[in-house]
């Protein structure tokens, strides 16, 4: 056989396997979506909103989606000057025109209103719904942003991020998409802060709205939000994730905070997909002693994520780390807390998209009382999960074992 027709022959067994592989995908997708189909999620338990004062200013913690959207939708009729808005799903159903309404009349009496979504998340979203009154500013983050710089891999991250600033006071962010699902079916959690960190939000805003704007400024018009901060919290930080400048400091946060745990590490996560070296963090957290639990979804949305992220489950169960699966409602938090004093909250996801790909944002908050209300989070929505044991895990059938393995090569795709 020549070199010529091994090398074709090779080319064709890969791609043959990576078409079984997407064909493996999305076979499953389809069973899992047929199955789902009319199934209402169950209650699960929920914290009310806590609030803590956390230096200059107050952080208050939501569980439970109406909580929260009651208290953004409050905060926006009470706007007297600027309103900055942005989020990754804003679907049309009630909740969606709650928001799209209360925006508009915001604007309509003379507060200045920026609004930001994803082109792509909202792909599905009627064309109607996206029509916007012209009192507001709404920049849809488009679905393909390179242009013709194609090879420009800085310009494929999605905007996943999802945050609310009302005029200088008060900030929101956190895991919650906008749509009345998340309002009492799904389980995540979002912040609300006051204090010095409010400008850290504002100047996340301002600086993706500067970097993605459309048009020229015209010589009279000056970028979103020139001044700086006159203040500095230093209990408090905001990371962002900026793909566009090639920056990602969330997964670098979480690696820091990890390496240095010392009595434990509760970290929640929609989907879970991390590169080898932030599993290792995790596994050598745990042989070193550390309480290592990491709670997840028993059956997330996303099904495909469900199987690649089991690939990951000996070895952390193997170095004494702990899986707690969320059981009869999706979990979509992103939030983690270590040694009773460090905490996240935030929109990254533990995958690779969210890590090394997407706008992303998120709260650092050094605080043993932040962290108190963030460790009894936790302890409540244990009660609402099933451990998954080593024994348990090693037993599992063949066919399971096989369907992980051969999707894991997708891995680097999530
Ligand atoms: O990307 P996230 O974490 O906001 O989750 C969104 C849902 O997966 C939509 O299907």
């Amino acid at each position: 056989m020549t070199v010529a027709r091994t090398l074709t022959a090779v080319r064709r067994t890969l791609l043959g396997l990576v078409g079984l592989q997407l064909g493996l995908a999305i076979a499953l997708s389809l069973v899992d979506s047929y199955r789902r189909r009319g199934k209402k999620p169950k209650p699960f338990p929920v914290t009310g909103p806590q609030t803590v004062p956390v230096g200059a200013g107050e952080i208050t913690t939501y569980t439970f989606g109406r909580d929260l959207y009651d208290d953004m939708l409050a905060a926006i009729d009470g706007a007297r000057k600027q309103i900055l808005f942005e989020t990754y799903i804003w679907k049309g159903d009630e909740i969606g025109w709650k928001f799209k309404t209360a925006l508009t009349a915001a604007a309509d009496r003379g507060v200045d209103v920026h609004c930001i979504y994803d082109g792509f998340a909202n792909m599905v979203v009627s064309p109607a719904f996206k029509r916007f009154s012209p009192s507001l500013k709404v920049m849809r983050y488009p679905i393909w942003n390179a242009g013709l710089r194609v090879w420009d891999l800085r310009r494929y991250g999605r905007n996943h991020r999802k945050l609310l600033v009302v005029d200088e006071e008060v900030a929101f962010l956190g895991g919650y998409n906008i749509g009345s699902a998340y309002a009492t079916e799904w389980r995540d959690t979002h912040v609300r802060i006051t204090g010095p960190g409010v400008w850290d939000v504002k100047r996340a805003f301002a600086d993706f709205w500067n970097l993605n704007r459309r048009r020229r400024l015209t010589r009279s018009e000056r970028p979103l939000l020139l001044e700086t901060a006159s203040d500095w919290d230093p209990q408090i930080r905001i990371h962002r994730n900026i793909p566009r400048q090639w920056n990602f400091p969330i997964r670098s946060m979480y690696l820091e905070a990890i390496n240095r745990a010392s009595r434990n590490i509760w970290l929640t996560t929609a989907y879970f997909l991390p590169d080898q070296d932030f599993v290792d963090s995790l596994a050598e957290a745990a042989q070193r002693g550390v309480d290592v639990r990491i709670l997840l979804p028993l059956k997330s949305n996303h099904i495909v994520a469900d199987w690649i992220s089991r690939g990951y489950y000996g070895q952390l169960l193997a170095s004494g780390a702990r899986i707690l699966r969320f059981k009869d409602a999706m979990v979509h938090a992103k939030t983690a807390t270590i040694d009773g004093n460090w905490a996240t909250v935030g929109t990254a996801n533990i995958d690779r998209l969210s890590l090394q790909g997407n706008y992303e944002i998120n709260l650092e908050v050094i605080d043993p009382a932040f962290a108190e209300v963030m460790e009894d989070v936790f302890r409540t929505d244990e009660t609402n999960c099933l451990e998954l044991t080593l024994a348990e895990w090693e037993a599992r059938d063949l066919n399971r074992k096989f369907t992980e393995s051969f999707l894991a090569p997708l891995r680097p795709l999530l």
